[in-house]
């Protein structure tokens, strides 16, 4: 990446400070353009959801990861959870969807609870054999008494299609009948996913981030507290694809001698690291044993630490600057925190991240783990909180004493109850991902670039005053 007319700036910058001039380009298509990292977390998209409770979970790790992305469980979650979060990540199909099941009897207020976890905003009714015998949609239960049955409102199965289909068959099939959904069966008849008309299409789009045996990729962090070799054993042994150690002050002492311990591990998975914002701290990481460094403090959309401290950087500047000392050392760095468009994470490939960290975004899907809630005026929400907020540390230290508690809750850097809207026409976090690979395959054919390291290589960046930001903006009610 160069500036532009080679004018670089003499402060530090955001995102919104910067813009791309477009380059003469023989790259004829956004789909010719190969999203696929190359830092060896084996992702095929540059997205990694953040480790936020509020965020990642396993429905958010089979649904990233089945398009190419990758996400981070939280350090809190205990290690048998964790354990078993893989082991479902690792069971799921890799086209076909983990559709909500339910049995013939469940009652209509059951379904209505469990409807909103899926943005097709369905559910299969399974016999004790566990085949299909209907389908309930959304609209099925209006203005039927709570108390009904599975039975009494599902719709028959209309499209059933082997669980080796092809999508653009399976998406033919469900044209055909005008069908919502495509149920997938083994075959002994057994369900074993579902599949919309964008969820073949999908199919075709991405390829799925999968491990040596074909099965879905995942990661899990760490703290740098108590005994990090330990934990991070048990990370290894529940079967997790990178390891991710994670703290607010990445360039520290701990940290060094966490990822001490967690190299003796001799761990065969990418180990990542941070927070930092600068190439001393990005150095100390990688010489640590970091194979990739997380940068960024006080982006984050839940992040009070700037404003408490006074401590942080500009995050386009700081991933600039900790990307060229990791690629000095032939280590990759990862934007974490800030992103609230998809220019952002063109930009943070254009400074040289070989992935993106995306958390509050995402909180307002589908996917994410809480309950979607309404708003006064029917707006639908998730609530999301920051790692560092009372919330989080609350339940961190559960287990420690009272007073040690009350200590730690003194120093929060975090917002503990944020209401984050479900956006109308994107409510799923395939949503979001169709609409950050599109600008980003759209920002590389413009740059010129068939891949994420030429985007880098060849992107030209300007500053822009706020006024130039705000021209981009679209204007949708006039003005
Ligand atoms: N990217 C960002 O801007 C930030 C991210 N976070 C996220 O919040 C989560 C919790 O992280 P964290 O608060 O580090 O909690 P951790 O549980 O990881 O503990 C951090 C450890 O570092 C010590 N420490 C020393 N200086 C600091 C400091 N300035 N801030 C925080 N801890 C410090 C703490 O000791 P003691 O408590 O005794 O001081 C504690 O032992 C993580 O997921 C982290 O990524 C949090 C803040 C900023
Ligand atoms: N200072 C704090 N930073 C936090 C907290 N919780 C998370 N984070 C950081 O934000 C990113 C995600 O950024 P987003 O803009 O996409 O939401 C995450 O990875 C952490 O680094 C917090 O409580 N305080
Ligand atoms: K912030």
């Amino acid at each position: 990446m160069r500036f532009l007319d080679d004018r670089v700036p003499s402060h530090d910058l955001t995102y919104d400070d910067v813009f791309m001039v477009p380059r003469r380009s023989s790259v004829g298509s956004r789909y010719d353009v190969d999203l696929a990292t190359d830092d060896g977390t084996g992702t095929t998209i540059p997205i990694v959801v953040a480790n936020m409770t509020a965020i990642a979970g396993k429905r958010m790790a089979e649904t990233v990861a089945r398009r190419g992305g990758l996400v981070v469980i939280p350090q809190d979650i205990p290690a048998s959870v964790v354990s078993d979060v893989v082991a479902f990540v690792k069971t799921r199909h890799l086209v076909l969807d983990t559709p909500i099941q339910l049995r013939p009897d469940q009652t209509v207020a059951e379904v209505l609870s469990l409807i909103p976890k899926r943005s097709h905003r369905a559910a299969v009714v399974v016999d004790d054999q566990h085949r299909p015998v209907g389908v309930v949609l959304e609209d099925d239960c209006v203005e039927v008494d709570r108390f009904a049955q599975a039975h009494q409102v599902m719709r028959p199965v209309e499209v059933l299609v082997d669980e080796d289909t092809e999508p653009r068959k399976a998406f033919d099939a469900l044209d055909d009948a005008r069908a919502t959904l495509a149920v997938g069966v083994d075959r002994d008849g057994r369900l074993v996913g579902v599949l919309t008309r964008t969820g073949a299409l999908r199919a075709t789009l991405y390829r799925p981030a999968v491990d040596d045996t074909g099965s879905l990729r995942i990661a899990a962090a760490v703290g740098v507290n108590g005994d990090v070799g330990a934990k991070a054993r048990a990370l290894l042994d529940a079967g997790v694809d990178c390891l991710v150690v994670d703290t607010a002050h990445g360039h520290q002492d701990r940290m060094v001698e966490a990822l001490q311990a967690v190299r003796a591990l001799d761990p065969p998975v990418p180990v990542v690291a941070g927070n930092v914002v600068d190439a001393d701290g990005t150095r100390a990481l990688v010489e640590a044993g970091a194979d990739i460094v997380k940068v960024g403090v006080g982006p984050g959309a839940m992040c009070t630490t700037r404003m408490m401290t006074g401590v942080g950087r500009p995050q386009f500047s700081a991933v600039l600057a900790c990307a060229e000392a990791a690629h000095d050392l032939g280590a990759h760095v990862w934007a974490d925190g800030g992103v609230r468009h998809p220019r952002d994470v063109a930009l943070a490939l254009a400074a040289g991240a070989s992935s993106v960290m995306i958390g509050s975004w995402f909180a307002g899907t589908h996917e994410s783990p809480g309950d979607l809630l309404e708003d006064a005026h029917g707006r639908p929400f998730k609530v999301s909180f920051g790692m560092a907020s009372a919330r989080a540390v609350a339940s961190r230290t559960s287990s420690e004493s009272a007073f040690d508690r009350a200590r730690k809750g003194l120093y929060e850097e975090g917002i503990s109850s944020s209401r984050m809207y479900l956006e109308p026409t994107r409510p799923g976090v395939e949503d979001l991902l169709d609409q950050i690979s599109a600008g980003v395959r759209s920002a590389c054919t413009y740059a010129g670039a068939a891949t994420l390291a030429e985007l880098h290589e060849r992107a030209v960046v300007g500053v822009q005053s706020a006024a130039g930001f705000h021209e981009g903006r679209p204007l949708p009610a006039g003005w």
